[in-house]
């Protein structure tokens, strides 16, 4: 059947592709990247500044979301504790894919391969960069699966679940119809997009087991991250 974006989907597209591009890490954060040595420390140290300055500009974006600051205050908590690891991996991942103008991807990978995360994640993790990178998501794409991951009714915690349910659904409505008008001849495509959430999840419960293999080695995190982590 003819697919049509309403007035109103549009107007919420322009208001979340806004928000995803008004909300990034500061240039002079992300350049440091570029800048610091190379050692196992000097990259954990490296990442968890990015990683904090990634939660703040999640934060922000996540309060540009129409309909979100409607929402009861402690669920607003709940969802952006339970889905900030998540956002992460989206946003690290297109950082990875989009192969930054400024040579930020390779030394990104660089850094995280050896930042003392075992092996064993290293390989679901680079596979998951890979899958998003085959996607070739584009921005309103990526600005939706992220709303959408962030306005996930199921997290722990989350008192009106009917209420997220009901915002997340209309970003998953325009999502489809945008994933149907842009890829024609890909039907699959908004269903691989859908996939690619379901490994975030699982990827999810991997990052738990890293973080506790980094604090056994006595990694520190900063305050914020230690709140939204629910770590020491
Ligand atoms: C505490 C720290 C060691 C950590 O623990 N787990 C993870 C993690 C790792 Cl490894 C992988 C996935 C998810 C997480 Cl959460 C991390 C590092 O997480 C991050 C999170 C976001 C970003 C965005 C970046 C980035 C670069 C250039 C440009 C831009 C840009 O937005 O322009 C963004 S780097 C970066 C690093």
């Amino acid at each position: 059947e003819k697919v049509e974006i309403t007035k109103e989907q549009r107007a919420l597209v322009k208001a979340i592709v806004d928000a995803y591009n008004r909300h990034q890490i500061p240039q002079d954060v992300a350049k440091k990247l570029l800048q610091e040595q190379y050692s196992a420390e000097e990259n954990f140290l490296l990442l968890t500044e990015m990683a904090t300055s990634q939660v703040q500009v999640l934060v922000e974006f996540t309060k540009n979301i129409p309909g979100f600051l409607s929402l009861d205050r402690e669920d607003q908590i709940a969802l952006l504790k339970g889905s900030a690891v998540e956002a992460m991996f989206l946003r690290s991942a297109q950082v990875l894919s989009k192969k930054m103008p400024n040579g930020h991807t390779d030394v990104l990978e660089e850094r995280v391969r050896k930042s003392g995360i075992s092996e064993e994640f290293m390989t679901p993790m680079f596979n998951f960069y890979k899958s998003v990178g085959e996607l070739h998501m584009a921005q309103e794409e990526q600005a939706l699966l992220t709303a959408v991951t962030i306005l996930t009714p199921d997290r722990p915690y989350v008192k009106s679940h009917q209420a997220v349910e009901r915002l997340q659904e209309t970003m998953l409505d325009v999502l489809r119809k945008l994933c149907v008008l842009q890829h024609p001849h890909e039907p699959m495509y908004f269903a691989r997009l859908l996939g690619r959430l379901t490994e975030l999840r699982t990827l999810s419960h991997y990052h738990a087991e890293m973080l506790t293999s980094w604090r056994m080695n006595d990694h520190k995190f900063t305050p914020l991250l230690c709140e939204i982590w629910d770590v020491q």
